[in-house]
């Protein structure tokens, strides 16, 4: 079994004539934080949600933890974590009722949970919120409980489809923190974003452009290989150079 968390050769999705996603190939190290970044519709999404075992692709090949998308989807849900800035918590279920809630989805065992649940509260300082219904928390705090959540299972990989969309600098820093400490542990992370400052904080990055992935590398070679100032003037080189008739 390859000690890569990810490993994709070609993968490809088609919807109809349409190629979302293109032939990608790249590799991701165990414990790497790696971002997945492109403009809207570059088909960031389509590619994650293959990974996730969501989405069948139409060629190709990938391992996730070290399972077959193809064939082994069951085995690859099992050891990944997923949150999404569109789907996550229950607004309507308590803070601690949304632990218990994924907790059992995971498969956790009750006393597993409880623990699990007094660990979480505590680091995130949500003690006295635990009774509180999700939606009366300010967003910042719902997307910490959420990545925290994805995270309760101890997934090898967490994929975290922009994670941190409308909140400020420092609300994101904090979040990013949390991120840290999992990859510090040796959970790989795999982050689609669409803010740059975060994009600097990844050990690697990889820009799609319609479907297909037109750099990948560090975020400081890729500053020199582009010559740019930022990851920001990386990003617009890379969507500025987009051939106008990259699908069909
Ligand atoms: N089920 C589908 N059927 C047809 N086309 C689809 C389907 N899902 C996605 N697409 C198309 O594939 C392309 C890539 O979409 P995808 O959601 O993967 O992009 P993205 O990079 O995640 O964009 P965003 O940043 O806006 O989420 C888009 O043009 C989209 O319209």
């Amino acid at each position: 079994m390859s000690n890569k968390a990810i490993v994709t050769r070609n993968l490809t999705k088609k919807f109809g004539d349409f190629i979302a996603t293109n032939a990608i190939t790249f590799e991701v190290d165990q414990g790497e934080i790696f971002g997945f970044l492109g403009a809207n519709g570059a088909g960031k999404t389509t590619a994650m949600r293959m990974l996730c075992g969501l989405l069948k692709p139409s060629s190709g090949e990938a391992t996730v933890a070290g399972f077959d998308i193809f064939t082994q989807a069951e085995k690859v849900k099992q050891r990944i974590g997923y949150m999404s800035q569109k789907f996550s918590l229950y607004e309507d279920l308590t803070v601690k009722e949304n632990i218990r809630f994924y907790g059992g989805i995971y498969g956790l065992t009750n006393t597993a949970i409880k623990n699990k649940t007094a660990e979480l509260l505590h680091k995130l300082q949500l003690e006295k919120e635990a009774a509180h219904l999700v939606s009366s928390l300010p967003l910042g705090w719902k997307q910490k409980l959420s990545f925290s959540i994805a995270v309760l299972h101890d997934p090898s990989i967490v994929f975290l489809d922009e994670p941190t969309g409308g909140v400020d600098p420092i609300t994101r820093r904090q979040f990013w923190d949390l991120i840290y400490e999992a990859a510090d542990r040796g959970v790989t992370i795999f982050v689609t974003t669409h803010y740059m400052d975060e994009a600097e904080y990844c050990n690697r990055i990889s820009i799609m452009v319609d479907g297909r992935i037109q750099a990948l590398d560090t975020p400081g070679r890729l500053k020199e290989q582009y010559r740019a100032e930022s990851m920001n003037d990386v990003f617009l080189q890379l969507a500025r150079a987009k051939p106008a008739a990259a699908n069909p």
